[in-house]
């Protein structure tokens, strides 16, 4: 059976994993060894009803990693960037299943997504690829949403304005965006309770306490989300983007196995990333330049055939307020896709909007089906 060493279990994203894992029954095909940064020595969790056979492992601790067949780690890119030149420097051969993005554009590492690029995927395998990277949550969300129409062809180019959860800044955000909430709750609990209260004193209230100095906003850099937005996403790069943006062209394309993003023959695609108060829901609002007039109805095929967990949601009111939303969507695996329209520009442009959860699609579910695809070698 294989060793597989697990590293960033606890953490938000590695939890989400555990979680998929036991659903999945994926313990029953594995040898678990569990690797901590900061507990080695302490009780191993059970996973699965599967005993590890060793105590928490020191996760810095090479010659213990260099015994593993996989490693799968959700410990983030400063592990990486510190672990794994170490382990490979060393001899080790295995395969390495990272979330974290430090590797995800080396040319020797694959971003894995296998019911968008199960054909990459095999590809490398087949000329003996070992590094096996998760990809961006937005970038993966979409292309789990859009992979039909890039598999048939149709993309020209794709504009992506997104609303973003505040998981994807990590588990202090989450509970930074809440006390926000409460906080400005509080600060206008009399006045919501009495209902011949002016809105307009209300709306005052609140603006001067996300403004006021004592609002809990360390998390966020120091600007409140709720009751507001923000608008960049990681560190400025250039053409005037922010990382989060330029990670959609660069990604997508080599996630769909094109020609690096920007030079020919791969496919545009840029956008604005946007920070908003939902919790673990990535959405998107899509412009798609097609590349010829096709008609609404086969689109509609076309996206909605492309996997088992994408589904076009109508488009009309009732059920996009219902089906196409966070709050519908998350936990889940579904990723539905809606406002399908031909847009004002012309017939080759089409208008959508998906939602996903960015901890299952957007982080933990593509690594856990790579194992599988591993183990099934
Ligand atoms: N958040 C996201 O949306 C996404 C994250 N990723 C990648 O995954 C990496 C991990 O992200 P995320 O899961 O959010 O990080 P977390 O901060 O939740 O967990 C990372 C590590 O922190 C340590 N830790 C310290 N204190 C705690 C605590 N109280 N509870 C749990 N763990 C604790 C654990 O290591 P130990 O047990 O060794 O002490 C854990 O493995 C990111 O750096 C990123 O590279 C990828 C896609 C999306
Ligand atoms: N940057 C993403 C989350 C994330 O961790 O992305 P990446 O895996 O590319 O570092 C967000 O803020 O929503």
């Amino acid at each position: 059976m294989n060793k597989v060493g697990l590293v960033g279990w606890r953490g938000m994203v590695g939890s989400v994993l555990m979680q998929r894992m036991v659903e999945e029954g994926d313990f029953a095909h594995i040898e678990p060894v569990y690797f901590s940064t900061s507990a080695a020595g302490g009780k191993a969790p059970a996973f699965g009803g599967r005993e590890a056979p060793l105590p928490l492992q020191d996760a810095m601790n090479v010659d213990m990693l260099r015994q593993m067949d996989i490693v799968i780690t959700c410990q983030g890119g400063d592990y990486t960037k510190a672990v794994y030149p170490q382990l490979r420097a060393a001899g080790w051969k295995g395969h390495w299943i990272d979330a974290a993005s430090a590797l995800r554009m080396e040319d020797n590492a694959v971003i894995v997504l296998d019911p968008v690029n199960l054909d990459v995927i095999k590809d490398a395998l087949a000329k003996g690829g070992r590094d096996w990277i998760g990809g961006n949550c937005t970038v993966s969300l979409m292309l789990m949403g859009l992979g039909g129409l890039f598999r048939h062809g149709l993309v020209e180019w794709v504009s992506a304005m997104t609303y973003q959860a505040a998981s994807g800044a990590g588990a202090q955000n989450m509970r930074e965006l809440l006390s926000q909430m409460g906080v400005l709750h509080d600060a206008v609990r009399a006045e919501l309770a009495d209902p011949a209260s002016a809105i307009l004193d209300i709306d005052r209230k609140v603006a001067e306490t996300m403004r006021s100095a004592d609002f809990p906003v360390k998390n966020f850099r120091g600007v409140p989300l709720a009751g507001s937005l923000i608008p960049w996403i990681d560190v400025p790069v250039e053409n005037g983007q922010s990382k989060e943006e330029w990670k959609g062209g660069a990604e997508c394309n080599k996630i769909l196995g094109n020609p690096p993003f920007r030079s020919a023959g791969s496919v545009p695609i840029d956008g604005m990333c946007v920070r908003i108060g939902a919790m673990r829901c990535h959405s998107q609002g899509l412009t798609i330049k097609l590349r010829k007039d096709v008609p609404l109805d086969e689109l509609g095929e076309i996206i909605g055939t492309a996997n088992d967990w994408v589904k076009v949601v109508p488009n009309e009111r009732e059920i996009s307020e219902r089906e196409l939303t966070p709050t519908a969507v998350t936990g889940t695996l579904s990723v539905p896709v809606g406002r399908l329209h031909k847009m004002a520009m012309g017939p080759e442009y089409l208008g959508a909007f998906t939602v996903g959860d960015q901890l299952l699609w957007g982080a933990a579910e593509p690594l856990r089906r790579m194992l599988r695809i591993l183990l099934s070698q």
